[in-house]
């Protein structure tokens, strides 16, 4: 006799246990689909369930909701294996300042996830840390005392929930039991019951009701901004004024911000001379429309990738892409042979421009303060020719000892080195990659920016220090805020060594052209702007997420008096 559960194919298992677990999601928060879904009220309209398909069915209203009534004995009393990978990224990312992009590969290997879960389980990660504030507005209101009050653990798991209750579409039950669940597991069963009363509470008002709350509490517009996009109040002041500053209306910021919130495609870029985007084409991945030799994929694990395994084609944002070419490719007279990358860890601008140098018979020398980052560079670099670059380790405002005292330079560099070509890409806050590293903006503050720029001014300087006369340098940050880009442009052009040449017209040079012959970065997707009404052709670029789907990268090219 069959017994009930008997028979079953491990195939019909991991689709139960998915369905148990919530994992047949779709995101809602920041789509189009959650657009229109604004509309729509989940919880006081929509009385149906969602089964695994994502069809809806005999949804309960909330007060009908069972979420406790199961046995105590049926509770999930375990986290399921993606919430927790999310959970002890969401712990890193707060308690060890690591960052989310580098922790969540090893930890999906770590707990074997399949592509499903993988899926599942970054999007809950990078989703709960993108609305982080926007989800502590809302908690705040089911708690009975101030967030700081609250152990980070139980936050990290609130966090979480909320993002699957408000902003996924997972099944409320199935969020709610396995967040407890999780809980349960991995702190504790007294935070779990707190955890559940606090996410039921989340759960007594749909999106739209509780995005209607939190906008109806700001004090002005730029708050009702930041509280309903997620972004502290002074990064969106930041970035609204260099919109105004770089030409483009600061209503835009809407759009910005919300390009802020999208996870990007990944963009493939082939180190020229070394690399073919072939292979990922056969794997699926489309070419770039703003830059040639550049790919957008979105199928999944880049690791299968042979060309991806060896280097030879890399993961980089099309922002990086067309500054490093820009560099490269922008006119120059006289020699061309040294080239010098100031700030090169981890290595991705300086792979692309020592590809484009080793064409051109140049050498590169990549410099990097901290010796773990170097290590990233070397590793970078590798796919290169031998002799065509070298890796050295120093502060790079002491480049000119750091180069004096390598033993192992590119020949012909060893004595009085003066570069022909230098990429000076600053640290900074990068609040130009929010996409990317969606943590970013929780963890900057101002006073950050204001400890970077003496830095970011002085590595300047350095790499005008050993430019030839009539050498390029090109300053890049990836972040728009004007205190790290048009403020140390003018600083920089005060002190009279170097002059400012036409940066956009560097950029435009080496995006697509369109069958006119026309660069795409052009019309409304020009990055550049003339902050001199003496000297036009004087231009700084900045590219944006929401106008060019790139990072917020900012260019500078100045000419070496
Ligand atoms: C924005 S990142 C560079 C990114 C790199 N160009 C790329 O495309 O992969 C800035 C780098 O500067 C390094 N850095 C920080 N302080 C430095 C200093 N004083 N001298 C040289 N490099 C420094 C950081 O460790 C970091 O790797």
């Amino acid at each position: 006799m069959n017994r009930a559960g008997q028979g079953r194919t491990g195939a019909n298992r991991g689709q139960e246990r998915r369905t148990e677990s919530g994992h047949d999601f779709v995101s809602r928060r920041n789509t189009q689909s959650s657009q229109s879904n604004r509309g729509g009220r989940r919880r006081t309209e929509d009385t149906s369930r969602r089964n695994a398909k994502g069809h809806e069915r005999n949804r309960k209203k909330s007060h009908e909701r069972d979420f406790s009534a199961a046995a105590p004995s049926a509770r999930v009393r375990e986290a399921d294996a993606a919430r927790l990978v999310a959970f002890e990224v969401m712990q890193a990312v707060a308690t060890e300042d690591s960052y989310a992009n580098l922790v969540m590969p090893k930890s999906i290997r770590a707990h074997r996830l399949d592509h499903r879960d993988a899926g599942f389980a970054t999007e809950l990660t990078y989703g709960t840390l993108r609305n982080q504030g926007y989800y502590d507005s809302i908690i705040k209101h089911c708690v009975d005392r101030p967030l700081e009050k609250i152990d980070q653990k139980i936050l990290t798991a609130l966090r979480l929930g909320a993002h699957q209750l408000v902003a996924m579409r997972v099944p409320s039950h199935a969020a709610l039991n396995q967040t407890v669940g999780l809980a349960r597991g991995v702190i504790g069963a007294g935070p779990a019951s707190f955890i559940n009363a606090v996410l039921r509470r989340v759960s007594e008002r749909s999106a739209e009701e509780w995005r209607e709350l939190i906008e109806s509490e700001a004090t002005d517009d730029l708050q009702k901004m930041a509280l309903t996009k997620s972004h502290p109040v002074w990064v969106v002041r930041a970035f609204r004024q260099a919109l105004a500053v770089h030409g483009h209306s600061p209503q835009e910021i809407d759009e910005l911000l919300d390009a802020d919130n999208l996870a990007p495609i990944v963009n493939l870029v082939e180190l020229p001379g070394l690399g073919s985007l072939d292979e990922a084409r056969d794997k699926g991945a489309t070419d770039g429309e703003l830059v040639a030799g550049s790919a957008l994929y979105s199928s999944g694990d880049l690791g299968r990738l042979e060309s991806v395994r060896e280097g030879t084609v890399r993961a980089q944002d099309v922002g990086s892409q067309l500054v490093a070419r820009a560099l490269a490719e922008a006119p120059l007279e006289g020699s061309d042979k040294k080239w010098l990358d100031l700030c090169a860890g981890p290595g991705g601008k300086a792979a692309l421009l020592g590809a484009l140098g080793a064409q051109r018979g140049a050498q590169l020398v990549a410099n990097e303060a901290s010796a773990h980052r170097a290590k990233l560079v070397s590793a970078s670099l590798r796919p290169l020719p031998q002799g065509s670059y070298t890796v050295v380790t120093g502060d790079g405002r002491a480049i000119e000892k750091t180069v004096a005292q390598s033993k192992n330079l590119p020949a012909g560099m060893e004595e009085n080195p003066r570069f022909d070509r230098v990429m000076v890409d600053v640290p900074c806050s990068g609040l130009g990659a929010l996409r990317r590293r969606p943590e970013a903006r929780w963890r900057k503050t101002p006073r950050d920016i204001a400890d970077l720029l003496p830095l970011q001014k002085e590595l300047f300087d350095a790499a005008a220090s050993v430019t030839r006369s009539g050498g390029l340098i090109a300053y890049v940050t990836c972040s728009p805020h004007m205190a790290e880009t048009q403020n140390i442009v003018n600083d920089i052009l005060r002190d009279g060594a170097v002059e400012l040449l036409d940066s956009g017209a560097a950029v435009r040079q080496v995006a697509l052209s369109d069958e006119s012959g026309t660069s795409v970065l052009s019309g409304e997707k020009d990055p550049s702007f003339a902050p001199n009404d003496k000297h036009p052709e004087q231009t700084t670029a900045q590219l944006w997420p929401h106008v060019h789907g790139t990072d917020a990268m900012f260019f500078a090219l100045f000419r070496k008096k």
